[in-house]
């Protein structure tokens, strides 16, 4: 009840992801959607003007949420200047946050939140009478000759945002003030090439797929004639068929679902992918159209969009289930992996890294360790260097690493050992979490759980990222040294060139002076002779000067 009053004040969260190559429409798609021009064009002369639909009011304006590529530095909550995007290396990620009425005091125009708002209410998916939508833009993506940091940068991004509710859940002491912004749904836009999915286009939605539904949309439908557009939407589908990129499938269950999903989930599986059609034009009667010298389309034609159907099923027939596979499925697979693999990780990385994390002052994922067995940090300073004269509680890993070696059946089995009582906490936490008293040592193992769990996720992004960038920077100091080393072969060749040429014009000059001489009755023969014995590779000249 609690919950529901919450999310009829703030308005029920949805987070929509739109990714794609730059120029597939997707800002014109956002514009469309919303039904207001409120995404300037990358390279638009012109500020569309805002707030042309009441029932759309911006929270939080667009903001960069990525760390760009720019030395790892993050450029969090950055103002967004779309005409200056490309000055970015790599991905720019924006978020913007609007809050959208579905109540029924508005006018019932056809539109995606009228729409939206008489599906929901109508499939009981929710009371509330507003949304609140987190759209989320890739910019950039397809710019750069290599776009793996791109697809890092995105999935990073989705990776985070589990990551921070799987801190928040794991406090004691929730903070009320907490936005999930897990993305539910990301729109993949596949430019209208007429010829099936790219490497790239595979890639990345297998990539996303991992922490979200993703839709493969093609853009710019009008590219393509009614014959043409059936065959590309067919290669789409073989190619995910064959790749096996998990893309959200309309799928029933003809023993839950009632007839009428059936039959509507079939008709959604046989469009799919869907095909828009977007523009920034409005007509006279206020339409989003595209006018062409011969005739005008709107956007929301069925017979050349499927405009109008991708937002009823974005914000009516399927908002829940985009948001319950999400939040149910992907996420917690997510978070028993992620949380059965972290003391493992912890043992490796300690064992593998111990050097290096020897002066760091970011948390110690040994604390995890040593808490998980005896329900104890190590230090109450555990995000700062443990003191030198401090005795662990338990064996941590540095011990283990020094005496034994890395291998050492007694770390095996301390993992195994802290792998069974993170389990067993799971258990705990799941089960009966108001179960123990105050001040057991159950409750004192929660509290630290609570607390190291985001720290731990927070040390691992930025070890990974560190990873990353260390990698990075031997690469390039290969390349460079390739590159240097491919330099000094080449002017070693100039050089050899050039000896040659010299040798070649003192030759053709030495021959010429010979025929002088020789027409001349062999008059200066000894200077002759002493040039030529200069060159050292004229023995043809010397031998015939001798002789
Ligand atoms: N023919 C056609 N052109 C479109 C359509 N949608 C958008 N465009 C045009 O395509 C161009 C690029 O559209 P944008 O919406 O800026 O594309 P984007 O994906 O946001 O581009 P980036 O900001 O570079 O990532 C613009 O000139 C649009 O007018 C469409 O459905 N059909």
């Amino acid at each position: 009840m609690y919950r529901r009053k919450k999310d009829h004040k703030r308005g029920i969260s949805y987070s929509l992801m739109l990714v794609g190559d730059v120029g597939t429409g997707k800002t014109t798609f956002a514009n469309n959607l919303l039904e207001m021009a409120i995404f300037p064009h990358k390279y638009a002369m012109e500020v569309p003007e805002l707030a042309e639909n009441p029932r759309v009011k911006v929270i939080k304006p667009t903001m960069v949420v990525s760390y760009n590529s720019k030395n790892g530095i993050p450029s969090h909550m950055a103002q967004f200047d779309a005409g200056r995007e490309h000055f970015e290396p790599g991905v720019t990620i924006t978020s913007t946050t609007m809050e959208i009425s579905t109540g029924q005091e508005q006018p019932s125009s056809r539109s995606s939140v009228s729409s939206e708002s008489s599906a929901m209410t109508h499939n009981g998916s929710m009371n509330s009478d507003k949304i609140s939508l987190n759209l989320v833009k890739t910019h950039g993506l397809g710019e750069n000759l290599d776009n793996s940091m791109c697809f890092d940068e995105i999935t990073g991004y989705l990776e985070q945002q589990f990551d921070q509710v799987l801190g928040e859940e794991t406090r004691i002491k929730r903070n009320p003030r907490f936005e999930d912004t897990r993305v539910h749904l990301a729109l993949y836009f596949i430019p209208p090439t007429g010829h099936g999915l790219r490497e790239m286009d595979v890639e990345m939605m297998k990539r996303l797929s991992r922490f979200t539904n993703v839709l493969p949309i093609i853009s710019r439908a009008d590219s393509f004639t009614r014959e043409e557009l059936i065959k590309f939407k067919r290669q789409i589908m073989d190619d995910i068929e064959r790749f096996n990129v998990p893309v959200y499938k309309f799928e029933v269950d003809p023993e839950e679902d009632d007839l009428e999903t059936v039959e509507e989930n079939q008709a959604l599986a046989m469009l799919q992918p869907f095909a828009v059609m977007c523009s920034d034009e409005r007509n006279e009667n206020g339409h989003f159209v595209r006018s062409y010298p011969w005739g005008e389309i709107k956007v929301d034609d069925d017979n050349v969009s499927d405009l109008r159907i991708l937002k009823n099923v974005l914000f009516g027939s399927h908002f829940q289930e985009f948001k319950d596979t999400a939040q149910n499925f992907l996420y917690e697979n997510y978070r028993a992996e992620k949380l059965s693999s972290v003391s493992e990780w912890d043992m490796d990385k300690n064992s593998e890294h111990i050097d290096n994390k020897r002066n760091s002052a970011a948390p110690s994922l040994s604390n995890f360790a040593s808490l998980i067995t005896t329900g104890q940090f190590k230090s109450s300073n555990s995000l700062a260097m443990p003191p030198q004269s401090e005795t662990p509680t338990t064996p941590d890993s540095r011990e283990i690493s020094h005496g034994s070696g890395p291998e050492s059946p007694a770390l095996r089995q301390i993992s195994q050992s802290i792998r069974r009582g993170n389990e067993e906490i799971i258990n705990n936490i799941k089960n009966s979490p108001r179960s123990s008293a105050p001040g057991s040592p159950d409750k004192s193992k929660l509290r630290n759980i609570s607390e190291t769990v985001p720290y731990v996720l927070k040390h691992e992004r930025i070890i990974a990222r560190q990873q990353k960038l260390e990698e990075l920077e031997a690469q390039s100091a290969k390349e460079l040294q390739k590159r240097i080393q491919d330099l000094e072969k080449r002017a070693a060749d100039l050089k050899l060139r050039e000896r040659l040429l010299r040798q070649q014009h003192l030759n053709s000059s030495n021959a010429s002076l010979t025929s002088k001489s020789s027409s001349t009755q062999h008059v200066l023969p000894v200077q002759s002779k002493l040039k030529k014995e200069e060159s050292v590779t004229d023995l043809a000249s010397i031998v015939s000067g001798r002789a």
